[in-house]
């Protein structure tokens, strides 16, 4: 009686949904719903429910998902819907602590985030910048000679075939490093850029959208540490946050007051001025977080969202020449596409909207926290619900879309060919908003727009192409890797 009892126990006027199991609450049932993505459990046991607010147990956590755009829309602008849920592995990866943008909440969240986003953008993160447009330019120049067989990198190019997405991972590495640490990375330091892209990769695709089984029942990861993950998480983590205590060492011997090189010399002078014992949150260790976060979100995020673009290309190849007879009129063949030519190739610019819909890269945001009691669609949702926003569900959303199932750029213009009104929200919205929006869209669309310049894709064996919609699971998805014969088209 006490187990029934304990199963359907909810907080009164929550959202409906699935009963409450021992131990792990309502995750028995989301498992079995669909055990590789979670993004997809929520959504078909909503349906079940015949409900766009879902509430369930994560553990003895209540839960609350969102699949719907007005839903989501409110919980992502309302700002006492803007905490995170405090995670063993958040901490497990950050000294016991809370520290970073993407994990942490309150104060010091905001404070990191604000410096970060503020000081950041000097540097060119997040706006037009004439010296990062340099960069960024002469990166994917390298990539198109790359994909020419102009230097060799037979991990990348083989056979006039490139790898995806290793191939794309130098270029927004090197863009954001140049910002962050003022340094780049030469082609034959590949090895080097492959093994953080590839850190990072792991990081994300081991931990699990709802922050998995370890997250509900940490004493797991006493019992059986390895089967929990948590260990790797820890390990891929430690790569990118050593990496930045190192740059940091570096900078601290050479650091000038009068000449301030980049986002750690920023924040060195930072930490200098509010003086040891009186700093709130600006720590060496908090700066290995915070920059750690740009560096495992750059790679991944970027080359699995343009794999999945180039995948979709291969499927569609007049989406392909629609694109290309679009590039010639602007742009034509003798230099490459620039920032400046994006407000005029809407079509290229959709195939990417197009992606990131169809494609979700983060499929159920990053969890988000109720920090007061409130309320959400007329049920009351109690102080410290987690929150989940299925951003794929509302990507797929026939109401919305009509044919989500279709991979249709042309969703995104009006009947002059113009770009219309976005109402997609890869990135999220409101203070939570994904802070290297502006970053990704920049270097996607400049990649994507270069290559398909320079190149016809083709697939190198149409029977091994992945399924148009397949992906790695993990916190973001992750795309597999895919060789696509680049040929020349001049
Ligand atoms: C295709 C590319 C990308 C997509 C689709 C994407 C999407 C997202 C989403 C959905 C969130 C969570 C929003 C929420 O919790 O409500 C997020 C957060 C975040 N993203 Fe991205 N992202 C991308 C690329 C990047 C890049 C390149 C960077 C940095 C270099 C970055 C840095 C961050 C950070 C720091 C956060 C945490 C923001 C916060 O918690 O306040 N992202 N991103």
């Amino acid at each position: 009686k006490r187990l029934y009892h304990q199963a359907y126990e909810r907080p009164p006027n929550f959202p409906p949904g699935p009963p409450r199991l021992p131990i792990w609450g309502s995750y028995w049932l989301l498992l079995l719903e669909n055990y590789h993505f979670m993004h997809k459990a929520t959504l078909s046991m909503a349906r079940r429910y015949n409900t766009s607010l879902l509430g369930l147990f994560l553990g003895q956590f209540p839960t609350v998902v969102a699949t719907s755009y007005e839903h989501v829309r409110s919980i992502l602008t309302r700002p006492e819907f803007a905490g995170r849920p405090d995670l063993i592995q958040v901490r497990a990866r950050a000294f016991g602590e809370r520290l970073g943008v993407f994990f942490s909440d309150g104060l010091p969240w905001l404070e990191q985030k604000r410096f970060m986003l503020r000081n950041m953008r000097d540097f060119g993160f997040g706006r037009r910048f004439q010296r990062m447009e340099e960069v960024l330019h002469e990166e994917v120049g390298d990539l198109v000679a790359l994909a020419r067989g102009e230097w060799t990198d037979e991990i990348a190019m083989k056979d006039g075939c490139m790898k995806f997405p290793t191939a794309l991972y130098p270029s927004f590495i090197n863009v954001l490093w140049m910002m962050i640490a003022g340094q780049r990375f030469s082609r034959d330091q590949c090895d080097e850029l492959r093994a953080i892209a590839e850190a990072s990769n792991k990081f994300v695709q081991n931990l699990d959208q709802l922050g998995g089984a370890v997250a509900q029942t940490p004493w797991l990861a006493k019992i059986a540490p390895e089967a929990t993950g948590l260990p790797q998480t820890v390990r891929t983590s430690m790569y990118i946050t050593d990496y930045v205590k190192n740059a940091l060492e570096d900078h601290e011997r050479t650091y000038s007051e009068n000449h301030l090189r980049d986002f750690i010399d920023r924040y060195i002078k930072e930490m200098r001025k509010l003086g040891p014992g009186k700093e709130f949150s600006f720590t060496d260790k908090q700066l290995q977080l915070v920059a750690g976060d740009l560096l495992v979100a750059a790679p991944t995020t970027t080359s699995s969202t343009l794999t999945f673009a180039v995948r979709a290309l291969l499927y569609q190849p007049e989406v392909q020449r629609r694109s290309q007879e679009e590039l010639d009129r602007v742009v034509g063949r003798d230099r490459l596409p620039t920032l400046d030519d994006r407000f005029n190739l809407p079509y290229t610019e959709a195939i990417i909207r197009e992606t990131l819909r169809f494609n979700t890269l983060v499929p159920s945001a990053l969890p988000h926290q109720a920090l007061e009691d409130t309320t959400l669609g007329g049920y009351d949702i109690p102080k410290h619900t987690i929150v989940i926003c299925n951003l794929h569900a509302m990507h797929h959303d026939k109401e919305l879309w009509g044919d989500p199932e279709n991979f249709r750029p042309e969703r995104f213009l009006n009947e002059h060919g113009k770009l219309k009104r976005d109402i997609s929200l890869p990135f999220g919205a409101g203070k939570r908003l994904c802070a290297g929006e502006t970053f990704a869209r920049q270097g996607m669309f400049v990649v994507l727009a270069a290559l398909l310049q320079n190149f016809n894709f083709e697939a190198k064996d149409r029977s091994s192409l992945p399924p148009i919609d397949h992906a790695i699971n993990g916190l973001t998805l992750t795309s597999n890797n895919m060789w696509v014969r680049m040929i020349p088209r001049h």
